[in-house]
């Protein structure tokens, strides 16, 4: 998508062959247009506007080469009229961000936004990222809500959804919230608004800003990953306790952002509470990290309103990283939070003729509804009737599946487009037949399951070496299923490696496109890259044929005992994750990151000392040795992977 945040001469000068828009180059132009130039500032306009997502940002004064900047105060009071007039034709908003002082006058950006029907609104998804205690749920609870925290966590209830969450004070599931923003960027949300009235909420905004609220502390870690790529955020708000500082998680969580390509701004909580100078060491410290060659981030203290706006107008640029300072309690600087929030633009593609995609993160069984999906719309346009294959179930298929009813935010609507999160109603199917991880796509993609694929990998942390036959989760969009390493490009993996790795699922079939980011990980070892080849008719090998065989058996067999088999899964995977007694070492997500603090604690010479021997997965020596050996055989028949490239892709080895 081009930057909709931009001059129209800027437009002009990048595109020289768009002659018609000549026409409308220079400072003047909108002082007093003609007809022919009013007609094609208008279509112009219309053409940002689509760019956008019905939202675009301009800057009024600007000469064609920037030396005679500026508008005198009358000028610009009838530049303004004629921006006025045109955001009314094309039914917008026109509002006033900022003004500044330049060559010969004034030059002042103006938003202009589409007002949408009630039943639309652009929605931008934001993941709360963070170490616990960081305040978290708190702001999320203090801006969604509108009113202040007392220090002792009564903004956090809102929004617990368990029991044992209230109780602990914890978060440890993928929870969500909105903020609405209405056509001139004023919040929508009030105090009285339960969370049961997101219809009002959605139906009064332009703008609605998601908040996937993840888990801090280390034993949730596998959630909040599932947070970062299964509800794909188009940003990453990483919140920091000002007296604490960066501790624990806060590092993992950034690395995390920065593996998966999520734009990050931070969020320091707490600064009522905390000492001028550990407010003043902990931000050096998080400036360092941020500027640190793990991360080659650009952070900016915003302090003021013209530093928010020149912050969210240049935030498409994943490398700015804009730091705000907050309190909860004294609402200190949450102004220009939400000002910078309402300026956030979706970063997701829409095409309106692509093949619609859906992937699903959630299913739920609704008295009177039925079975239930929820998920994003990563492509295309999904209305309702309309009839998607769904799958891959354990076999690797799709069936056709009619869409009855979708829900945007609790609102019924007709249609949901690339970028917008949904549930659905659906006819025919029993839950139990769904999982986190399958997608509705339409007929016209043909869908193939694969149980195998290729992924170019950087291996962020592990404490030896990674070979074939290792296993560990892989995290790409809303699937998280266990593979193992059938082949790499390298005979052993380090710390800093890249590699081309044949993958095979362990339990079932997923669905999957090239070019998808994924994390491949297991306690301490991370490892993040890209899918770049998808092997639909993998060659038949003992293992699989015995795998679809036993698959079959238990599909066949009734719910039941497929339920028993998910059940034992999910106690499995909790087996797994207890077993990994100290799961993540913060820092060793961010590669070079981890300079800035050594070993956090006895936790990791443990966990080292827990470690595999050189050469041989942890988990192979875990009991595992029979699926091992079984793929050794197809192993063989794989024998090297073809077209062994080191060379990763830019936005990988950023990292
Ligand atoms: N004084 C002060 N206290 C705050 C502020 N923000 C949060 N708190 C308190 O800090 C405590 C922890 O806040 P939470 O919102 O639960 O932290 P969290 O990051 O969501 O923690 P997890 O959900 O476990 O990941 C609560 O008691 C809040 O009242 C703040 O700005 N100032």
């Amino acid at each position: 998508m081009s930057d909709p945040k931009e001059s129209l001469s800027s437009f002009v000068e990048k595109n020289p062959k768009e002659n018609e828009f000549d026409k409308i180059l220079g400072r003047n132009v909108l002082v007093a247009p003609t007809e022919e130039q009013f007609e094609l500032l208008l279509k112009r306009l219309k053409q940002q506007l689509g760019e956008g997502r019905g939202e675009v940002i301009l800057e009024v004064g600007l000469s064609d080469d920037g030396s005679e900047n500026g508008l005198l105060n009358d000028e610009l009071e009838a530049a303004v009229a004629t921006l006025q007039s045109l955001a009314n034709t094309l039914n917008c908003s026109c509002v006033r961000l900022r003004e500044r002082k330049d060559l010969r006058g004034i030059v002042a950006q103006y938003l202009i936004r589409r007002v949408l029907d009630q039943s639309d609104f652009l929605e931008i998804r934001v993941a709360v990222v963070g170490n616990v205690d960081a305040g978290k749920s708190t702001l999320l609870g203090v801006l969604t809500h509108g009113e202040l925290d007392n220090g002792r966590g009564t903004a956090r209830q809102k929004l617990f959804r368990h029991k044992h969450e209230m109780e602990s004070g914890r978060t440890s599931s993928v929870g969500n919230d909105i903020l609405g923003f209405d056509g001139e960027g004023n919040v929508v949300n009030k105090p009285e608004h339960g969370s049961l009235d997101w219809v009002k909420i959605c139906e009064r905004s332009s703008k609605v800003i998601t908040f996937i609220d993840l888990a801090g502390h280390e034993r949730y870690l596998k959630t909040t990953v599932f947070g970062m790529t299964g509800h794909a955020p188009d940003f990453g708000m990483l919140m920091v306790g000002a007296n604490a500082g960066i501790i624990g998680m806060t590092k993992e969580h950034l690395g995390l952002a920065l593996a998966l390509s999520v734009p990050v701004f931070v969020v320091v909580t707490k600064i009522d509470m905390c000492p001028a100078n550990v407010l003043q060491d902990n931000l050096k410290m998080l400036i360092r990290i941020l500027k640190s060659p793990g991360c080659r981030k650009v952070p900016v203290m915003v302090k003021t309103t013209d530093d928010v706006v020149l912050s969210a107008t240049n935030f498409v640029s994943e490398r700015l990283c804009p730091i705000f300072q907050v309190s909860n309690v004294n609402g200190e600087n949450l102004d220009l939070l939400k000002i910078f929030l309402n300026l956030l633009t979706t970063r997701m593609e829409y095409h309106e003729n692509e093949p619609a995609e859906f992937q699903i993160d959630d299913t739920y069984s609704v008295p009177g509804v039925g079975t239930v999906v929820s998920g994003t719309t990563l492509k295309g346009v999904i209305r309702l009737n309309d009839t998607l294959m769904l799958g891959p179930d354990p076999l690797g298929s799709f069936q056709p599946i009619a869409v009855k009813s979708i829900h945007r935010k609790r609102m019924a609507v007709r249609e949901v487009r690339a970028g917008q999160t949904a549930s659905f109603a659906l006819k025919k199917i029993k839950r139990s037949h769904i999982r986190k991880g399958m997608v509705m796509v339409s007929p016209a993609l043909n869908p193939q399951a694969c149980w195998e694929f290729e992924g170019e990998i950087l291996v962020l942390h592990h404490p030896t070496t990674i070979s074939s036959r290792y296993q560990a989760m892989v995290h790409c969009g809303s699937i998280r299923q266990t593979a193992s390493i059938l082949s790499m490009s390298k005979d052993c993996l380090r710390t800093g490696d890249k590699a081309l790795i044949h993958f095979r699922f362990i339990k079932h079939p997923e669905y999957m496109t090239p070019g998808q980011r994924m994390v491949f990980r297991e306690g301490r070892t991370k490892a993040v890259g890209n899918v770049v080849r998808i092997i639909t008719q993998s060659s038949p090998s003992h293992q699989g044929n015995r795998a679809k065989q036993q698959k079959q058996q238990r599909y066949g067999s009734g719910n039941h005992q497929q339920q028993q088999q998910q059940k034992s899964g999910a106690a499995a995977e909790n087996r797994q994750d207890l077993q990994q007694e100290f799961p993540e070492i913060s820092g060793a997500a961010t590669g070079e990151c981890t300079t800035f603090e050594g070993s956090t604690d006895k936790r990791e010479s443990a966990a080292q000392k827990m470690g595999p021997k050189k050469g041989r997965s942890r988990r192979g020596g875990r009991g595992r040795s029979n699926n091992n050996n079984a793929n050794s055989g197809l192993q063989k028949q794989l024998a090297e992977v073809a077209n062994i490239t080191s060379n990763m892709p830019r936005n990988t080895t950023k990292v």
